[in-house]
This record gives C-alpha cells, sequence and structure tokens, in this order.
C-alpha cells in the first residue's frame, strides 16, 4: 500500500483526510486479497494514491457490523442524530479547501467548481440534520370500535449507496445524511475513479461522533461488490446514481431481495427558447447549462432546441462564447473545463461528433489538436442535429452540444420528449401561456425556467421514465429511509371514532 506521503498528501493542511483504506466498522481497512487498484489524476494520468479492492467476507463483515450499530443509532433521538449530523456539517465545511483540492485532483473539476460542491454536499447534510427531527405519523379516525389508529415512521434498516465519480462528494451526502437522519446505518461503495473524497467524508464522520458501523466505505472491484451489496438480504435499501445501463443491472440484481430502491440514473435534458427570447442571453444560459463539469453532468443541456426566427443570432452568440471558454488542469488559474474522467470517454466523444457530421451536422470548434492532454475535449457546438444521431440519443456526458431549430410549440414538445431518458428540462421564454403548456407537457421530473441552477436541498431531485426511481432531497428524500408502520391500537374500552 502507498505511504500517504504522496503528492495529494502534501497538497493539504490536513494530510490524514487522504486515506488509502476502505473504512469498515469504525477501521481502516487493507483488502485482505491484497488487491489494489491505483487512481489517477485526470488532468495528467498521474496516480495520485491506490485503493484496496476488499474480499466477499470483508463486504460481509460490513454488513455485519451495520447491522451491530443500527440497535443504537436507531435508538437514539432524533435530535441526538441531529447533533452528529450537525458536528459533520461544521467538519465539512471547515475543510472545505482541503476536500475541495482532493476532489479536483481525483475527479478533474476546476477547484471553484469543487469548492462549490463541498459546499452543496455539505448543505444536504445540514438539511437532514433537521429534517430528521420532523419524521413524523398521522393519526387516522377509526373506522373501527373502541379503536385508535396511526401511523409511525421507521427505519428502513442498512441502506447502501453506489456513487458515480461526477460528484463524488455531493452525491453521497445526499443520500447519505437523509438516512443517517432517518436512523440507518450506510455502506458507500463510491466510484473507484474518485474514492478520496468519500474516504474524506468518513474520516469527518468519525471526527463527528457518527459511531463505528454506521458510515461505512467499501471499495472493490464494481461488479463484484455490488452482486454482494444487492443479494444481501440484511440491506434493506438500495440508494444508486449512475448511469442508466447499470442501474437496470442493479434492479436485476435487488430482485431476489426485494430492496427499496431510489435510482438517480442518466438524463438527456432539452433546453428550449422561445422566440420571445433574447438571443444572447439565452446563448449564454445555454453555454451554463451545458458545459458545467465539462458536460459531465446528469443535467446537462445536450439537447438545445431553439426557436427558428431566432436561431442563427442564438448559434453566433453561443459560437462566439464557446470557444472563448478555457480548458486546462483544474488546480491552475482561471479554468472554465477540466479534464474528462478517462480515455475513454474521450473516444465516446469523439464518436458522437463524427457520427453526428456523418449525419449531416455542422460542427464549430472541437479543435482536439488544442486539447491540453489527452484526456482532454475541446468544446464542440454541432447544429442541425436530427434524431437520428447519437448526441440526440446518447446521454454524451462531454463538452458536446447539439443545436436544432424548432417551428412551433407542438413541436418542440414532441421532440424534447423524443427520448428514454426524463430527468430534466430546462425552458427560456418569458411568455406564461408558452411556460405553462411546456411546463406541464415536457416528460421530466424537473423543469427549470429561466433559470439554470435548479438544485439545492429543499427541492425533490429525480427524474421520470428511464432517468430513474424516487426522489432525493426536500421534504420527502428521508421518505426513501423511512418505513411506514401503521398500529390498531383496539379495545380501548369506550373510546371510539378517532
Ligand atoms: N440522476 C442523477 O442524479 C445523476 C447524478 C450524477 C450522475 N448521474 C449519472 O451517472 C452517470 C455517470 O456516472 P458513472 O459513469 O460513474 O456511472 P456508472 O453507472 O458507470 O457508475 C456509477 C457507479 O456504479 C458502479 N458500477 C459501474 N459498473 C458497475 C457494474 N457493472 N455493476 C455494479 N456497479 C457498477 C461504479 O463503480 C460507480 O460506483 C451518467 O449517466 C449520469 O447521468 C446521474
Ligand atoms: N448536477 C447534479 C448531479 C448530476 O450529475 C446535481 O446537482 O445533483
Amino acid at each position: 500500500m502507498t505511504t500517504l506521503s504522496t503528492t495529494l498528501a502534501k497538497r493539504l493542511t490536513d494530510p490524514r483526510l487522504f486515506r488509502q483504506y476502505a473504512y469498515v466498522n469504525g477501521k481502516w481497512t487493507h483488502g485482505e486479497g491484497g488487491r489494489e487498484e491505483a487512481v489517477y489524476d485526470p488532468a495528467t494520468n498521474e496516480a495520485i494514491g491506490h485503493i484496496p479492492l476488499l474480499e466477499a467476507k470483508q463486504i460481509t463483515a460490513a454488513v455485519d457490523a451495520a447491522e451491530a450499530a443500527f440497535v443504537h443509532w436507531r435508538a437514539l433521538r432524533a435530535d441526538e442524530r441531529c447533533e452528529r449530523l450537525l458536528a459533520w456539517y461544521d467538519l465539512i465545511q471547515a475543510n472545505r479547501e482541503d476536500l475541495a483540492t482532493i476532489m479536483t485532483l481525483e475527479q478533474g473539476k476546476p477547484l471553484p467548481d469543487a469548492r462549490g460542491e463541498v459546499e452543496y454536499g455539505a448543505s444536504f447534510v445540514r438539511w437532514f440534520a433537521e429534517e430528521g427531527k420532523r419524521t413524523y405519523g398521522e393519526t387516522i379516525p377509526s373506522h373501527i370500535p373502541n379503536a385508535s389508529l396511526g401511523t409511525i415512521k421507521e427505519p428502513v434498516g442498512i441502506a447502501t449507496m453506489i456513487t458515480p465519480w461526477n460528484f463524488p462528494l455531493a452525491m453521497i451526502t445526499r443520500k447519505a445524511a437523509a438516512a443517517l437522519a432517518a436512523g440507518c446505518p450506510v455502506i458507500v461503495k463510491p466510484a473507484n475513479e474518485t474514492p478520496f473524497s468519500a474516504l474524506a467524508l468518513a474520516e469527518l464522520a468519525e471526527r463527528a461522533g457518527i459511531p463505528a458501523g454506521i458510515f461505512n466505505v467499501v471499495l472493490g472491484d464494481p461488479a463484484e461488490v455490488s452482486k454482494i451489496l444487492c443479494g444481501e438480504p440484511r440491506i434493506r435499501a438500495l440508494s444508486f446514481t449512475g448511469s442508466t445501463r447499470v442501474g437496470r443491472l442493479l434492479i436485476e440484481q435487488s430482485a431476489n431481495t426485494v430492496k427499496r430502491l431510489s435510482l438517480e440514473l442518466g438524463g438527456n435534458a432539452p433546453f428550449i427558447v422561445g422566440p420571445d427570447m433574447d438571443p444572447k442571453q439565452a446563448a449564454y444560459a445555454a453555454i451554463d447549462a451545458k458545459f458545467q463539469t465539462a458536460g459531465q453532468d446528469c443535467l446537462a443541456a445536450n439537447r438545445i432546441l431553439v426557436h427558428e426566427s431566432i436561431h442563427d443570432a442564438f448559434v453566433e452568440h453561443f459560437s462566439e462564447r464557446m470557444l472563448a471558454l478555457t480548458v486546462g488542469n483544474g488546480l491552475q488559474g482561471e479554468i472554465d473545463l477540466g479534464p474528462l474522467i478517462h480515455r475513454q470517454a474521450v473516444e465516446k466523444a469523439a464518436a458522437i461528433v463524427d457520427d453526428a457530421i456523418s449525419k449531416g451536422a455542422t460542427v464549430i470548434g472541437g479543435d482536439q489538436s488544442q486539447a491540453p492532454g489527452e484526456n482532454f475535449f475541446m468544446p464542440v457546438m454541432l447544429t442541425g442535429v436530427t434524431p437520428r444521431m447519437k448526441v440526440w440519443r446518447e446521454e454524451n456526458f462531454a463538452p458536446v452540444a447539439g443545436i436544432t431549430a424548432y417551428s412551433s410549440d407542438d413541436e418542440v414538445i414532441e421532440m424534447a420528449n423524443d427520448t428514454e431518458y426524463g430527468l430534466a428540462a430546462y425552458i427560456y421564454t418569458h411568455d406564461i401561456r408558452r411556460i405553462w403548456k411546456l411546463m406541464r407537457a415536457l416528460e421530466y421530473g424537473m423543469v427549470s425556467v429561466n433559470s439554470v441552477k435548479m438544485t439545492g436541498p429543499p427541492v425533490p431531485f429525480g427524474g421520470v421514465k428511464q432517468s430513474g426511481l424516487g426522489r432525493e432531497g426536500g421534504a420527502t428524500g428521508i421518505d426513501e429511509y423511512l418505513e411506514t408502520k401503521y398500529y390498531c391500537l383496539g379495545a380501548l374500552g369506550s373510546v371510539s371514532g378517532s
């Protein structure tokens, strides 16, 4: 196992936040079979550390630990769990700079974006710390003589979380904080590309007084680990964020143990621009909605649908702004776009662009000879995109924007809904009738009107169709980790009715 005296550790104010072990039952753990995997900085392709690949029995040991710890955690009062979560929140905030450095090194996003994600991730911890105190049951007017009826909310049990590399911290906290606040122990399996953010969260959870066995981070071969977690009957809930392809697989693997599933899967967001919009303003908003995290965002505006009357002006402003975006190592200076996560992502983006060109799209940008390294992809705008092209059908997860013109509201509704995905959609117009018509007709879990920013702790985040199941965050996010127990208290003498 590599020692802590690596480049990454040296960059941190608190080197103990950089851990190259799994975290099970409050202990930093090696892989018993001696298997390990390197983690690379996508900007330089240099190894920044190693992680152990745990053996099957070590994953089961995490479940044993969570099962034992559950008894005490669920018995705490909600306000006691709240205090520990708030302590975790404070520690995340206090270590924001180190957490952002770890994230930029393993994920590649520019440092200011990484700081933003730490803040965003922390905000879910604070939100759910408070929400845990409001998991109310209800009383039910009785239809049974001399009985009182009602419900109470109880933690579902051990919850496991399988998370992606594009938001290595916030995708964990949005799930884990809800589960912990509900009284559930958690077992997190982060993406192997970005494990160090998860492990730093574990270190801070321990310092916050979250007991051993309650927050575990397991590492290993993803397919091997997920089979064990999905097949384990003691794990009652699985929350996954990642691709629709892997989401389908996890549904199958969880069928035998009938788990509670929350799935935040892929997106293919339309960005609709109405004829009344200022083309420059709309183009700049579309740039923000497309190129954040170098396009590796489930909310990325992939298909930009612009009314024909302003299409050409929009395209001019979009390309001028896109060509001014800076691409480089996220640790260095003012950078708009960092690298893609690995070389395969670059190859996939290039194939999507080639496919569109071969089917008649016009390309602007994307001079890959200017890319500052082999995992970088210079942003591309494609116009004249059609439903036959991959850029329309697939989530490209790269800085590739597809633009096309439409002529009527009915046409754009059909175009926008022409996808298996249904996560988020953007509408830009000031016409209230159009807003209402489009918002109601779009088959998406989230619709944002005249705003690129739509997420945050108070809102229910999630998709329809093949973008997923369930909602994270908001007033209902904690319900993903709660069971409703109905009770009937009969034979209560003369008391009847309510
Ligand atoms: N809806 C949302 O909230 C949301 C948020 C972020 C990312 N995403 C989606 O995530 C995807 C990008 O992330 P990704 O590439 O990490 O996704 P991914 O599906 O490849 O991986 C996600 C997680 O699944 C694991 N995994 C990979 N292959 C597996 C297998 N065969 N069996 C079991 N587990 C496996 C990975 O190790 C990782 O932990 C995109 O589709 C994106 O839209 C969705
Ligand atoms: N940007 C999303 C994550 C999707 O990749 C979020 O805000 O949760």
